[in-house]
């Protein structure tokens, strides 16, 4: 793997308050990750690091081999930022803002054109003042902008606030095909759920410092969190002797649940599909992204 961005052992304080402590972890090619944490976790700051837009007060940040802080002009071109509020000027249209950005980043004004229909806003929309847009319009203007220069490392503040789900989805299937061109994309958010299956490995922090860095597979497996298995019996089906006298099941309505450890779950499924006419239905629950942050935010874990 090639690595794009390394935050090496990074602490930034403000005054008293200690932003985030020690931190250390690298970015690559191709990948894309998720930033979690709660508020004042030290999301943003990190993000401000990579920029370049504060300085670490120990450690080291390099972005494309280079101090983001120093400014170098190819650096900054290769990088996008979306912003958690994004604010334009209200008079000027979708495409004079383009403009403007693209003049600043060096950028072929015909590439801002192009933008539009990537992100999915039309050429009336954007020939109107940002003044008329709705905050998913502003959102999609926001990407465009981010998306100048086909940068190679994004990073976006919770991108998809404001977006309804057909544009949520939409924005990922842009994320997934800017990662399959090879870009690193950090999405930093709140929105455990629909980063599931749509980041490849997931960083937590929590009061500044990373609690947990991993697949959300390597997660589960140092989480060592149940998996949930819910079976309903075919019509008239007594309980099946595997499911009797076993502390594990427990009845819920019409269905048997047990929550199974990583080591026993694939024997308890050979002894539950080994007699497929007993079964109406069978479910298989891994914990869940919101699970493992609890879990490593509760202390009970360390990766
Ligand atoms: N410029 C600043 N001066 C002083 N303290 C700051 C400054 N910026 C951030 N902080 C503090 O640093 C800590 C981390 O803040 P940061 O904005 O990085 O968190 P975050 O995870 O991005 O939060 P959120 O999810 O609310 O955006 C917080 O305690 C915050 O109050």
């Amino acid at each position: 793997m090639t690595m794009t961005v390394k935050i090496d052992e990074v602490s930034k304080r403000y005054g008293k308050v200690e932003a985030v402590k020690n931190v250390a972890f690298d970015l690559n090619v191709g990948e894309t990750i998720a930033l979690v944490g709660h508020n004042g976790a030290g999301k943003t700051t990190l993000i401000k690091l990579m920029l370049g837009l504060i300085r670490p007060t120990d450690g080291q940040v390099r972005v494309l081999g280079e101090d983001p802080a120093r400014g170098d002009f190819e650096v900054r071109q290769r990088l996008g930022y979306l912003p958690e509020s994004v604010s334009f000027h209200l008079a000027l249209t979708g495409r004079e803002t383009l403009s403007f950005y693209a003049r600043l980043k060096r950028v072929d004004v015909s590439e801002a054109d192009m933008l539009f229909e990537r992100v999915g806003l039309t050429p009336e929309a954007a020939d109107r003042p940002v003044r008329t847009y709705s905050k998913g319009m502003r959102q999609r203007l926001g990407l465009a902008q981010a998306l100048l220069g086909e940068p190679r490392v994004l990073l976006l503040d919770e991108p998809t606030s404001g977006l309804d789900p057909a544009l949520r989805r939409s924005f990922y299937d842009l994320v997934a095909d800017l990662r399959d061109r090879g870009a690193t994309v950090l999405l930093s958010s709140h929105a455990l759920t629909e980063l599931e299956g749509r980041a490849d490995r997931v960083i937590i922090v929590n009061r500044g410092i990373k609690i947990a860095d991993g697949t959300l597979d390597e997660l589960r497996r140092i989480a060592r969190l149940p998996t949930r298995i819910s079976i309903r019996l075919a019509n008239g089906r007594p309980v099946p002797p595997w499911a009797n006298g076993g502390s594990r099941w427990k009845r819920n309505g019409q269905t048997l649940e047990a929550d199974v450890l990583p080591e026993d779950k694939i024997a308890l499924l050979h002894d539950i599909t080994a007699h497929p006419d007993e079964l109406a239905d069978l479910a298989v629950a891994e914990p869940t992204l919101d699970d493992l942050y609890a879990h490593f935010l509760n202390g009970q874990g360390k990766a």
